[in-house]
């Protein structure tokens, strides 16, 4: 279903949490609002959910106004961070509990319940109780039971900000997959640049309560709109006051690695003099930590394991730098 939220504001006091935000979530898709902290995301997410009222603004679900509807009414499934099972209940009581309150036949709520716990990957855990899993098992009991009435929207809070990391990036795979098998229009809350662009197809970017940016992971990332968004999304450099993705600087031995370059942009940043800190290997690309001759501020560059092995370089060697693509935001 699709979501719309339309000129949404919220004061606390004289401090607005949402400034005039208005942002379209298509039907089916995944959308992370990603941002820092205090920047405004749970309190649009609550918003859409119908826990906290709006000052002014108009919340439409599938082009319903939901407005002044209760959360109840919403046919929203919602997960935060700290999920509070029932400890008493094992997983399958859990699972079930909002289909036992709509008062659904026993039969069809163990077929629906054994289904989901097959889906989320708890299959065999049905009578374990909550302190008998480990916090990755215990999020997804959370995500199987708000899947479970089948709701239009599926809204996520830090789903997995407690985790561990490798926990997280598992469970993000995770709801990738399941989102993909279930296509239900899926909120997620996130601070997380990473996780945002690894699970989401697209990314909403809040700064002090307004939305800075709509876009896919890869138009972000590419064209930010602003300084802001680029700084966000993804590592930066500053060459000469402009703002540059590390895999976008060129390293060379002289200061003539910027001549004969059709590469636009090439330019701006002019050729920058710079130590070399520290040369980490992280695979095929290899990271180069330098030093700014200039500023002496440090700042890094990614190159190919190729081009590494070529220039030769080792700790404290002066070589020249300078950017072979400036996206225009970082101009601005
Ligand atoms: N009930 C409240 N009373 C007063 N201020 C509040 C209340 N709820 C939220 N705020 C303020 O509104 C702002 C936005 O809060 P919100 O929880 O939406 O941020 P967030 O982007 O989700 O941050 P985080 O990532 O830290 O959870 C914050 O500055 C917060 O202090």
């Amino acid at each position: 279903m699709t979501i719309s939220v339309i000129d949404a504001n919220k004061r606390y006091g004289d401090f607005a949490a949402l400034d005039n935000v208005s942002i379209d979530i298509p039907v089916g898709s995944l959308t992370a609002l990603l941002g820092p902290s205090g920047s405004g995301k749970s309190t649009l997410l609550r918003a859409i959910a119908g826990l906290d009222q709006l000052d002014s603004g108009t919340v439409l679900i599938n082009g319903d106004d939901v407005t002044r509807v209760s959360p109840q009414r919403r046919d929203i499934g919602f997960v935060f961070q700290h999920y509070a099972a029932f400890k008493h209940m094992t997983v399958r009581d859990n699972v079930a509990f909002g289909l036992k309150i709509r008062k659904r036949p026993k039969d069809e709520v163990k077929a629906k319940v054994d289904e989901l716990l097959e889906v989320v990957g708890l299959a065999g855990f049905q009578t374990r109780y909550p302190a008998q899993l480990s916090g990755g098992q215990r999020q997804r009991m959370a995500l199987a039971r708000a899947l479970a009435v089948d709701p239009k929207v599926l809204l996520l809070d830090e789903p997995f900000g407690a985790l561990d990391a490798k926990v997280r990036e598992d469970l993000r795979a995770w709801l990738r997959r399941l989102h993909d098998e279930v296509q239900v229009t899926t909120v997620l809350v996130t601070h997380d640049q990473q996780e945002a662009l690894d699970v989401a197809d697209r990314i909403a970017v809040l700064n002090k309560g307004r939305i800075e940016q709509i876009g896919s992971p890869a138009d972000l990332y590419d064209r930010p709109d602003n300084k802001f968004v680029m700084s966000f999304l993804g590592s930066v450099a500053k060459l000469n006051g402009v703002l540059v993705r590390p895999h976008d600087i060129r390293v060379g031995r002289t200061p003539d690695l910027a001549l004969g370059s059709a590469e636009p942009n090439a330019a701006e940043t002019g050729v920058l003099k710079a130590t070399v800190k520290r040369v980490v290997y992280l695979g095929f690309e290899v990271r180069v930590e330098l030093e700014n001759g200039a500023t002496g501020e440090d700042f890094h560059a990614q190159i190919t394991r190729g081009d590494a092995s070529a220039l030769g370089l080792n700790d404290g060697d002066e070589v020249y730098v300078r950017a072979t693509r400036v996206p225009d935001a970082a101009l601005a």
